[in-house]
């Protein structure tokens, strides 16, 4: 097993432009490596060139210049390896509608050259749920089991990375949980190495181990999804008051707001103030405390911090 199941080097695109439309600098040299088998979350703004950087990966984009290894293989010298071990859930619900599941993963499966008797079919249908769909046709299956069966599709070669764009998008709490968890499940039995792109930051914090973060077609960040909330120091302690407060704690690095629910919230940062200084400014206030919580920094707030207009 190679250590990094995807290497970038100075991967850059230009969209060619027409006559009317500008050309489009959308990668402006990339450099990251994908390490085998983690949850690998790729997170952006809207047209930040995220999708660009996945159809790369996959083959499906030609890049510009640079160089991109999958699974130790360059996609330049050796295209066939290297797409053979990468397979993408897009995120266009595009299937064909006269195949059923079944016929869908078939064809598939030869596409990538599977032999018939190393196919899996069955198991794939088990797996995305949609074994009693296995011959329906697909204009008939609704859009959550659309989206199961692309994920299927992408398995059919048995690829030990997945690329996943935007896999719960629009879909509601239940398709979400089963989709998260069947790639939980190829990640912890399969050793299968996951890259997503999502727009729910919660998501990326809850599923992924690393995050990098572009913006207009530079790497913003990378690191591990701790080390990225541990950057953020701005923290807030909730007190509940046991009685309506007569006046409001004060202190240097310190700022109050009384909530609608009766609670004051008080915001400091770590690096400069401690939590026993915030507590002893709301005693000096003349303040009995009933309940006190703190609430961290998320990703969300990593995110606004590092992508936001200088
Ligand atoms: N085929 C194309 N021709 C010209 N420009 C393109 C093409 N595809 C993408 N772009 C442009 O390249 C930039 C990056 O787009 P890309 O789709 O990679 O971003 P993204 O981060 O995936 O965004 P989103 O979250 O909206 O999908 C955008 O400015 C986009 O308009």
């Amino acid at each position: 097993m190679t250590q990094n199941a995807i290497e970038i080097r100075d991967l850059q695109k230009t969209y060619g432009g027409g006559r009317k439309e500008p050309a489009k600098h959308a990668l402006k040299g990339i450099d990251l490596d994908i390490p085998a088998g983690s949850i690998f979350g790729l997170l952006g703004p809207n047209g930040a060139g995220k999708s660009t950087m996945i159809n790369i990966m996959a083959g499906l984009v030609t890049k510009s210049s640079g160089n991109v290894k999958i699974w130790g293989f360059d996609q330049d010298s050796n295209p066939r390896q290297s797409r053979a071990a990468i397979g993408v859930m897009p995120q266009e619900l595009n299937l064909d509608p006269f195949f059923t599941p079944r016929g869908a993963l078939e064809v598939q499966a030869g596409l990538y050259g599977v032999p018939k008797s190393q196919r899996y079919s069955d198991e794939i249908l088990e797996m995305v749920g949609l074994t009693d769909k296995a011959e329906a046709y697909a204009r008939t299956l609704s859009g959550g089991m659309r989206r199961r069966l692309l994920l299927g599709k992408a398995l059919v070669h048995r690829p030990q990375i997945l690329v996943l764009d935007e896999p719960t998008a629009g879909v509601d709490i239940e398709l979400r949980q089963m989709l998260w968890s069947n790639i939980r499940k190829l990640n912890n039995d399969h050793g299968t190495t996951i890259i997503l792109t999502t727009h729910y930051l919660e998501e990326a914090e809850e599923m992924c181990d690393e995050i990098a973060i572009i913006n207009q077609g530079t790497l913003v960040t990378r690191d591990s999804t701790a080390n990225l909330l541990g950057q953020i120091d701005a923290k807030t302690m909730v007190i509940d008051p046991a009685s309506p407060p007569t006046q409001l704690p004060q202190a240097q690095g310190i700022s109050v707001e009384r909530r609608s629910d009766g609670t004051l919230a008080l915001s400091y940062h770590a690096q400069e103030t401690s939590a026993e200084q915030v507590l002893e400014a709301v005693h000096a206030a003349g303040i009995l405390i009933r309940d006190v919580k703190t609430e961290q920094a998320d990703l969300e707030d990593v995110f606004l911090k590092l992508t936001a207009k200088p």
